[in-house]
């Protein structure tokens, strides 16, 4: 093998590709690699917590970025800065027989109902999600969740594993990435363990499968999903799924399996409010017993504002800046802490709270009517230019578009969209009154 360090280079521009910088600074920067071995690459982290993350959430990707740099499977072993090194002969993962590694994944402990903090962009994912393990089979099946990325989907599926075990604890319970899914699949193919695979996917009690947006393109994995989403489902077997978008919006799904994930239920999750991310930071905290001030968790739940992993890493940016300076966590420290990764350069993403102001103010309506239900001319069609404006202007997905709107839903949104869309190229007026507005916006 080369060395470690174009190895570590490789690995370093894998995640920077894959990663946000706020994730790549707190996860992949703060990480050094220490020693190879033939089976092992040896990782210096900062802290358990880092260590946890790596194992939970990076461990699939480095593996498989080891092995596209070198063409060897090394087991990846994470050690926490001044920890005695660990002894690399007795690897702390399991390799499985026939080359598959974390093939079984099993399931996060943390990932439970109980660290689960409730909100309003959430509460429906989470309720579907205590039914179905309760109740696995019969009212929600298959169980969809779709929404952006770190929201809280994979936490869920988790939950409801953990919740069915507890409940049941002979059930026989599976989750895997997609990509885990069409790794066996594919696997099964070269090695000829086509009945071993099908056994291992048809035989349990709930199956979950992440991030089913990746099924894309893959034509075989479709088909093969097909049969055992039917063999399941014939037999009242839970079947969970997450994805970031809806079924129907996934390029190149089959329409069967469109179809079919229609047949159980689809729930959204929707960014956190402020209120909720201040839960959840406070949660965080309390479970790694840190000591930080209301106002500051408020502080560090107002800077991240849609994407829960990245305010976890905020979180954790901020306490190791404090063990670093050897002081405790104040505002100010957590400003300081998270200043390298917002700079204050960079120019205020644009509201859809400042859209929907501009918009009312023009059109003589208050962002209320905006939000609400009325269907009057005079305030549907400002109301649809808001949506249109919060779609053109904004980096925000549909269904948080959707939510800011008083809870409509995103082919609402869609709809609001296309019309005004096209509305504008026929009409030179609305066009300049939108432009107006636009103008007002970048001021
Ligand atoms: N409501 C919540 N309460 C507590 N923690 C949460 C909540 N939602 C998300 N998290 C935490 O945020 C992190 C990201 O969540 P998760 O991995 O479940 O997101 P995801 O929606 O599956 O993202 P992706 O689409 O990237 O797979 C996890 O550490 C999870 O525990």
């Amino acid at each position: 093998m080369d060395d470690i360090y174009s190895l570590w280079r490789y690995l370093q521009e894998k995640f920077q590709e894959s990663l946000s910088k706020v994730s790549y600074d707190t996860w992949i920067d703060s990480a050094v690699p220490v020693r190879l071995t033939d089976t092992n690459i040896i990782i210096e982290v900062p802290s358990s917590l880092h260590k946890d993350y790596w194992q939970n959430n990076l461990m699939s990707r480095i593996v498989e970025g080891i092995y596209e740099f070198s063409g060897k499977e090394l087991t990846p072993i994470f050690m926490i800065k001044n920890e005695e090194m660990p002894d690399i002969a007795k690897p702390t993962i399991k390799r499985t027989n026939n080359n598959r590694l974390f093939k079984d994944a099993q399931l996060n402990s943390k990932y439970t109902f109980d660290t689960f903090v409730i909100g309003k962009g959430n509460q429906m994912a989470h309720a579907a999600a205590l039914v179905v393990a309760e109740e696995p089979g019969t009212i929600y099946n298959p169980l969809f969740f779709y929404g952006g990325v770190g929201l809280g989907k994979t936490h869920l599926m988790h939950a409801i594993g953990h919740q069915m075990l507890q409940l049941r604890p002979t059930a026989r319970v599976k989750y895997v990435s997609s990509e885990t899914f069409a790794n066996d699949f594919i696997n099964s193919i070269q090695n000829r363990t086509q009945e071993q695979f099908r056994n291992e996917y048809r035989s349990v009690d709930l199956l979950m499968v992440d991030d089913i947006q990746f099924f894309a393109d893959k034509e075989g994995t479709q088909e093969e999903f097909f049969h055992t989403f039917n063999a399941l489902y014939d037999e009242r077997k839970q079947i969970v799924l997450t994805s970031d978008r809806l079924p129907n919006e996934i390029p190149k799904l089959q329409e069967r399996l469109v179809s079919r994930f229609a047949w159980g239920l689809s729930v959204d999750i929707t960014p956190p409010d402020l209120e909720t991310r201040i839960a959840i930071l406070r949660k965080k905290a309390n479970s790694e017993r840190l000591e930080i001030p209301d106002d500051t968790l408020s502080y560090i739940a107002g800077q991240i504002d849609s994407n829960i992993r990245e305010l976890e890493g905020a979180l954790v940016r901020v306490q190791a800046y404090s063990a670093i300076q050897g002081t405790d966590i104040t505002t100010s420290l957590a400003a300081d802490a998270l200043k390298s990764i917002m700079p204050s350069e960079k120019p205020k993403a644009l509201s859809i709270y400042a859209i929907q102001q501009a918009v009312g103010k023009y059109y003589h309506v208050t962002v209320e009517e905006l939000k609400g239900k009325k269907r009057t001319k005079g305030i549907v069609v400002p109301r649809q230019i808001a949506m249109y404006l919060s779609r053109v202007m904004t980096d925000n997905s549909l269904p948080k578009i959707g939510s800011e709107f008083g809870g409509k839903d995103h082919t609402t949104v869609i709809h609001a969209h296309d019309k005004i869309a096209l509305s504008v190229k026929k009409d030179p007026v609305l066009q300049r009154e939108i432009e107006t507005i636009q103008n007002s916006l970048k001021k």
